[in-house]
């Protein structure tokens, strides 16, 4: 079976710093994998390079086997590769339900005439846009704040309509990148149930780039972890955690955020 997602033999360069350093890995079914690392360990610089943001040196992504080596940014979101990005990086006076349609309509192809006076073929396609949102605002349980400037949200429900402009893009992976960075530890258990729905109910995989150790080890199945570009463990949480590269590569930063939250450290 092929994965959903490759990430084969990646390399990153500025200049002459190698910021990702021949990764591989891959994604697929519903898994949901953490990629952790050090600061400056080129976690942001590999999900870039997955959307396109960053075309690697050497190496290939590809999704359902098929390259994204070329492929314009925007073919690549609209193609099958979701991305929530740190700062939600919304439309912030628009409503949510807006922000959502910005979305769709990168998906709607109609000519400007048929989009100005709304007619024929582009109006059916609207219709179907907005069943596709609706949806989604209900699986986000968005319907309170649906008609409310983003701007005027709290930054965990903005956090939310990041990820749910995402999956009104149908996606066949997600990248999370730091969802939980400025949540409250009440929103941050919020995403959390958001992020176990998603998997168990649109059975997506996700590539999720987190530095909170306990939402790490309390959600994800497996755990990749980077260390100045370098790949230094692919595992399962216990493992990684054990893994004495994984613990030197953090003894700078803390070791005891390895550990298992509430385990003696
Ligand atoms: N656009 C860029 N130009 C030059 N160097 C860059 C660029 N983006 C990243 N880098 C460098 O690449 C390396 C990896 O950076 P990256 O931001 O991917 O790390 P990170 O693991 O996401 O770190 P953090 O956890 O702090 O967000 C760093 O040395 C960084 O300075």
């Amino acid at each position: 079976m092929i994965p959903t997602l490759e990430v084969d033999k990646v390399r990153i360069t500025f200049g002459g710093i190698t910021a990702v350093d021949d990764v591989s890995f891959d994604l697929s079914g519903q898994e949901l994998v953490a990629l952790i690392g050090p600061n400056g360990a080129g976690k942001t610089a590999l999900l870039n390079s997955i959307s396109g943001i960053y075309r690697p040196s050497s190496g290939e992504v590809r999704l359902e086997g098929r390259s994204l080596n070329g492929v314009p940014v925007h073919k690549i979101a609209t193609g099958g590769v979701g991305r929530a990005f740190q700062h939600a990086e919304l439309f912030a006076g628009l409503t949510v339900v807006d922000n959502l349609m910005v979305g769709r309509h990168r998906q709607l192809k109609g000519s400007l005439l048929s989009m100005a006076v709304r007619v024929g073929p582009y109006l059916r396609r609207e219709v179907a846009q907005r069943a596709v949102v609706e949806e989604v605002i209900d699986f986000f349980e968005l319907e309170q704040v649906r008609n409310r400037p983003v701007s005027s949200l709290p930054f965990g429900v903005q956090k939310l309509v990041g990820v749910a402009r995402a999956l009104c893009m149908e996606p066949r992976v997600l990248l999370l990148d730091e969802p939980s960075s400025g949540l409250t530890r009440q929103e941050k258990e919020d995403f959390a149930r958001f992020m176990l729905r998603i998997r168990h109910d649109r059975g997506l995989p996700m590539l999720w780039v987190e530095h909170d150790m306990q939402m790490v080890m309390d959600l994800a199945e497996r755990i990749v972890v980077l260390d100045h570009g370098v790949k230094i463990a692919d595992g399962a949480p216990d493992a990684v955690a054990e893994n004495p590269a994984v613990r030197t590569a953090y003894l700078g930063v803390d070791d005891t955020e390895m550990t298992r939250a509430g385990s003696p450290g």
